[in-house]
């Protein structure tokens, strides 16, 4: 079901929480909430499951108004990281509950319940646990319980606060992917909150990331990655090098990198320039002379990272050459491919220096 939210405004006491959010999600997507702590990310979850109500805005799932609509009549499933599980209930118990509570006249009969019960523990795949109290689980375990638990209403729209937060590096990995499996399958809209960015870019369809109550962008990973809407973006997702420049006459001159002047559309002023490292490339080693100090080396599946010091700044960039031919303390010729700029007033753009590359060594550039 697709997901509206309009003008939310959360306060508390002294502090804005949500400052004017406004989102909309399409039916069957998978959006992330990205952004660093204290950014607003759970209380904008909170607000959609009704656990907590915006000052001003409006929320509307399936086109419905949800203002006065509580939790559990809104037919979503949430999974928090620390909505711990009933640890006096079996499994089988926890995953009931939701099926439970309901009034009687919505209540399932105890052997619908039961089958419900089964078709979930199969469907996370720990149908032998049912019987199993928590901590007779493991961490991966009592997660797919907790989703069983979640889904167990059969929500269509699916809410999910770090669930994967108490999980170790493996299982982490593994349960996201099947989480994904999951929300294709059952075709339902799931929002998860996370502030880890591969998490986010690794499950979501769309990723809002959120900067002190505000939604800075919404957009696919790679429209984050390649058309940052500002320097924060710019900064927070994925890596960059952050360098400081200077605008004149439509000119951009960087510090620290000895690169000719860029031809920029940006307006004259100070300006925050952005450079992935896969955009700073090492061309070739340079003997002893002139070049590109390189500082550090790291040796990557498909690529071998480097760290150059370029001045005062050191700089990520990475290498395609044979590892003996590109060590510390050797200096190196170092392509510029892409960066992005952000000027006065808030413009950007992202620039390919023309000529394609913009090759330099330390004091001379071709
Ligand atoms: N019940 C509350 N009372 C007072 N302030 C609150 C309350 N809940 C949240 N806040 C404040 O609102 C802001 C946003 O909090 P929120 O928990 O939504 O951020 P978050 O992005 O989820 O952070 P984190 O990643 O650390 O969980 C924070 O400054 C927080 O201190």
């Amino acid at each position: 079901m697709s997901v509206e939210m309009e003008g939310i405004v959360r306060r508390f006491a002294g502090t804005t929480a949500l400052d004017g959010v406004s989102l909309t999600l399409k039916a069957g997507e998978f959006a992330a909430l990205l952004g660093p702590s204290g950014s607003g990310k759970t209380t904008l979850l909170r607000i959609l499951a009704g656990l907590d109500f915006p000052d001003a805005g409006r929320v509307r799932i399936a086109g419905v108004d949800l203002a006065g609509v509580p939790a559990r009549q809104r037919g979503v499933g949430v999974v928090f990281q620390h909505y711990a599980l009933f640890r006096h209930m079996t499994i089988a118990e926890n995953v009931a509950f939701g099926l439970r509570v309901r009034p009687r006249r919505q209540r399932p009969s105890e052997a619908e319940i039961a089958r419900r019960v089964a078709t979930l523990l199969e469907l996370v795949q720990i149908p032998d646990l049912a019987a199993r109290y928590p901590d007779q689980v493991s961490g991966g375990q009592r997660q797919r319980v907790a989703l069983a638990r979640a889904l167990a209403i059969e929500p269509s729209l699916l809410l999910l606060d770090e669930p994967f937060g108490a999980l170790d590096a493996l299982v982490r990995k593994e349960v996201r992917r099947w989480v994904r499996g999951l929300h294709d399958r059952l075709g339902i809209t799931s929002v998860l909150v996370t502030h880890d960015q591969d998490e986010a870019m690794e499950l979501a369809d769309r990723i809002a990331v959120m900067d002190r109550g505000r939604i800075v962008q919404f957009g696919t990973p790679r429209a984050l990655l390649d058309d940052p809407a500002t320097a924060f973006v710019a900064g927070f997702i994925g890596e960059a090098n952050r360098l400081r420049g200077e605008v004149r006459g439509g000119w951009l001159q960087i510090r620290d990198l000895p690169v000719p002047a860029v031809r920029v559309a940006v307006g004259d002023g100070s300006a925050e320039v952005f450079v992935r490292p896969e955009d700073l490339v090492v061309e070739a080693s340079t003997g002893c002379d002139g070049g590109v100090e390189v500082a550090l080396v790291r040796a990557e599946r498909s690529r071998t990272r480097v760290v150059l010091r370029c001045g005062a700044a050191m700089l990520d960039g990475v290498s395609d050459h044979p590892d003996d031919q590109v060590a510390p303390g050797m200096r190196v010729g170092v392509a510029l491919r892409r960066l992005t700029v952000f000027g006065a007033e808030g413009l950007h753009e992202t620039v390919l220096p023309t000529r394609g590359t913009v090759r330099f060594t330390e004091g001379a550039a071709t």
